[in-house]
């Protein structure tokens, strides 16, 4: 909007001479006028505007122009043209008086007019040097209606409201527009103000009905109004985001002072300078570096003292130090790994044999996918330790993981980072401690894995342990993909039926069973003895074991089909000498039986076996329990009743049905054996299994059960030195069972000579070393009834 500076202009005309100030009136109107076309302006009624005069015509006009002398003030259609003719001009224009006429230094003239009243062309009556034409004067109409009113008050407002929106206005202007209260001169000053087209103002200044007027300026000031408001909200949108930055930018520069004075900046600087660093020599692989890089730029605009500062940093600790690149040189030197696995181990000969098979394989084929070996067998057999000795073998780094009990998948796969405190899986924090990205690396207790309603760890494994998914295992934490294709899996379980069948599935199990009492003998004297003197710092000379001595601990102080807990014994034993030895003792020791006596106590197993066999109806059995085989006593006790079997000792289903059966076995046979009817009429039998609080099950102790009843009702002892093992059916036959070389072991362990088992077990014998079987002797029956004319004791 362009208004016309009052104040501005009086003070323009400094103290030059106003030609001309008296506003005429409608009568004053000339009959003729000179006419001073003007261009880009159209001069209301009522204002004052100052003409830069140059054009020669218009010169002479104001030259010939007498006192008091009005000129007609009429703007041209087209700017452009410099001497305008009658077609160039709009018919209607303003009357006015020249205030003022300045001489300007550039031969141009500026003059001062005031317009006063509208007049229309009726004749041009003179061309040359200018226009003079007889003019009509142009009588408004004016009506005071309620409608004319309400125009009135909404111009003012709009008008109002535009220069209040409008850059630039001096604050006069709203006084003015206060202070008109003719509506006619109210809409002309702000026709004449407002920032029209000239052809619209022309358009205004032609109106003479002035509600018409009203509503013509009323609606261009609406469209300018919508304008100014919009772009006044884009100003405020823009210094709003320009304020945002500007406060951030100022907080930014506050906490730089508060961190310098703090002198933590220099500290930070130097942090995020060593964590770049780290970035570029981690070896990460580029888009892994990149999003780290992202993750420093972000760090580094974090204050220090802000929790989420440690949470990125740690971040990028971890990303660093994961071991992308680092690896160890595999050696496949196969004698020489031979020879490590003779060194760490005895025996476990076929064990052995399909480790060597499988690092020639990976000689020969090292890209190829080798399977995953997964130990089976029962606690302390040397599991773990063989994996150890593969990776000794292999020039590798060793790791391990226990999974008894973990029933979160995210402690594999590690918590997302949104949680507070989250760390990635176990899998990448041991891949971190051993620094290097192929270690063997062993998932001890496959067996345990639990699973709950935090997802399931055993499929998470599943992705770690499958050669199509592992070279992009992606830890939640970590959130990048992570090759673990060159890392070798071995499992470990104590009872495979436990390890969930798609982890079992993708596995290659080798069984591991448990050791004689000649093989334990063998390995306390070469690993466990030698390994528990230098534990306690004895030297050889200081201590020898006599054999028998090792074979008591071995025989009365564990049962266990390990060595481990053999080896706590040994190691109690050297810790008891390591005292004397401190006490200043300078003799040499030598370990025998009654030393092991006074040194261990008491003997904590005895064969029991002839001390619980010796009644009627007592029946060693051999079982299979995760930890190995064990002789099982089944006990069998007549009472007077009428007849009936109670079972106790927490038997399961099968277990106790197998119970049953052997009752009505041994039931429909007694009348061959003269047994008198009598004895299933009035008597009741009870069959106990000790131990009473251990849960026991399956269908092989169906031939001891059998032969505990009838032994029972025969009254005839058993013979000591035998254990029996097999299922029976209800017609007698003599069923194969599982677990036998566990079995063997343990009827070998605990004194037992003859060993009796299903005829279709002989074949499974082959599997049995012969050093199990060397002293004992194998009976293998088809019929139940074979049984009696062997164990009987008569
Ligand atoms: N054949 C062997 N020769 C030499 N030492 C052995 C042999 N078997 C086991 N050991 C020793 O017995 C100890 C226990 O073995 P290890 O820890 O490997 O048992 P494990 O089978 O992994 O048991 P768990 O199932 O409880 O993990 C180790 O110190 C190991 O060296």
């Amino acid at each position: 909007m362009r208004l016309l500076d009052i104040d501005n202009y009086e003070s323009y005309l400094g103290d030059t001479e106003v030609v001309g100030s008296s506003a005429p009136d409608i009568e004053d109107m000339p009959e003729t006028i000179a006419l001073l076309p003007i261009r880009n302006a159209v001069a209301f009624p009522g204002t004052i505007m100052p003409l830069a005069i140059g054009r020669k015509g218009s010169k002479t006009l104001l030259k010939d122009l007498k006192e008091d002398e009005l000129v007609g003030l009429i703007t041209q259609k087209n700017p452009e043209i410099d001497e305008p003719g009658p077609d160039d001009i709009y018919q209607v224009g303003t009357v006015a008086s020249v205030l003022k006429v300045i001489q300007m230094p550039t031969d141009t003239l500026t003059v001062a007019v005031q317009a006063h009243m509208r007049f229309r062309i009726v004749e041009i009556t003179q061309h040359e040097p200018y226009m003079r034409a007889r003019i009509s004067a142009m009588p408004v109409k004016l009506k005071t209606t309620k409608k004319f009113k309400a125009l009135v008050v909404t111009v003012k407002q709009q008008a109002a409201r535009v220069l209040e929106l409008s850059p630039n206005v001096p604050e006069e202007a709203n006084i003015i527009l206060e202070n008109i209260a003719n509506p006619d001169t109210l809409v002309d000053f702000v026709a004449g103000t407002i920032n029209a087209k000239v052809s619209d103002k022309q358009q205004f200044l032609e109106e003479v009905d002035v509600q018409k007027r009203l509503q013509k300026v009323s609606l261009e000031l609406a469209k300018q109004l919508e304008v100014l408001e919009l772009s006044q909200k884009i100003q405020g949108d823009v210094r709003s985001s320009i304020d945002k930055s500007q406060r951030e930018y100022f907080l930014q520069e506050q906490l730089k002072a508060i961190q310098t004075e703090l002198g933590q900046t220099d500290m930070k600087t130097e942090e995020l300078n060593q964590l770049k660093e780290k970035i570029n020599s981690s070896g990460m692989p580029a888009k892994v570096r990149k999003e780290a890089m992202r993750e420093l730029e972000r760090l580094s605009k974090i204050p220090q003292i802000s929790p989420e500062y440690s949470v990125a940093r740690s971040y990028i600790d971890w990303i660093c130090e994961l071991p992308w690149s680092n690896s160890t040189q595999d050696s496949l030197d196969i004698p020489r790994a031979e020879k490590i696995l003779e060194a760490d181990h005895y025996g476990l000969k076929k064990v052995k044999k399909r480790i060597l098979e499988f690092l020639a394989v990976r000689k020969l084929n090292p890209e190829g996918k080798s399977p995953i070996l997964c130990f089976a067998g029962p606690p302390g057999v040397g599991k773990t330790s063989l994996g150890k000795s593969i990776a000794r073998a292999m020039g590798r780094k060793f790791v391990r993981i226990s999974l008894g009990g973990i029933r979160d998948e995210a402690d594999i796969r590690g918590h997302r980072r949104t949680y507070i405190g989250s760390m990635p899986g176990r899998i990448l924090q041991e891949l971190r401690k051993c620094d290097s990205s192929n270690p063997v690396f062993m998932l001890d207790e496959l067996d345990k894995i639990g699973q709950d309603f935090r997802g399931d760890p055993a499929s998470a494994l599943l992705e770690v342990l499958d050669p199509e998914q592992n070279n992009t295992f992606t830890d939640h934490y970590i959130d990048q993909p992570f090759d673990l294709s060159k890392v070798l899996f071995i499992g470990t379980a104590n009872y495979i039926e436990d390890i969930p069948d798609p982890l079992y599935d993708r596995m290659e199990v080798i069984n591991i069973t448990g050791y004689t009492a000649n093989e334990k003998l063998k390995i306390a004297k070469k690993y466990l003895v030698p390994r528990q003197l230098k534990e306690n710092g004895l030297k050889k000379s200081q201590i020898t074991f006599k054999d028998d001595a090792l074979m008591l601990i071995i025989n009365s102080y564990t049962r266990e089909s390990g060595v481990r807990s053999l080896e706590r014994q040994i190691a109690a034993v050297c810790r008891s000498l390591a005292t004397n030895i401190a006490r200043g003792t300078k003799r040499r020791a030598t370990i025998t039986k009654a030393a092991v006596k006074k040194i261990l106590g008491l003997e904590k197993f005895t064969l029991e076996l002839a001390n619980r066999i010796g009644v009627p109806g007592v029946v060693a059995g051999l079982a299979w329990t995760p930890t190995g085989g064990d002789l099982l006593f089944v006990e069998a006790l007549g009472t007077p009743g009428k007849g009936d079997l109670s079972l106790t000792g927490q038997l399961g289903e099968i277990m106790k049905e197998s119970a049953q059966a052997a009752f009505t076995l041994v039931k429909s046979i007694a009348p061959s054996y003269s047994i008198d009817e009598a004895a299933f009429k009035e008597f009741d039998y009870h069959i106990h299994v000790p131990a009473g609080a251990v849960p026991k099950d399956g269908p092989s102790a169906g031939i001891t059960m059998f032969t505990a009843l009838f032994s029972l009702v025969m009254g005839v002892k058993v013979r000591p030195d035998f254990a029996m093992t097999g299922e029976i059916s209800l017609q007698g036959t003599v069923l194969p069972i599982g677990g036998l070389k566990e079995k063997v072991l343990a009827a070998k362990q605990a004194g037992i000579k003859t060993v009796i088992l299903p005829r279709r077990n002989k074949n499974d014998m082959a599997d049995v070393s012969d050093e199990i079987k060397k002293g004992m002797e194998f009976i293998y029956i088809k019929r139940a009834e074979e049984v009696i004319k062997h164990v009987l004791d008569e």
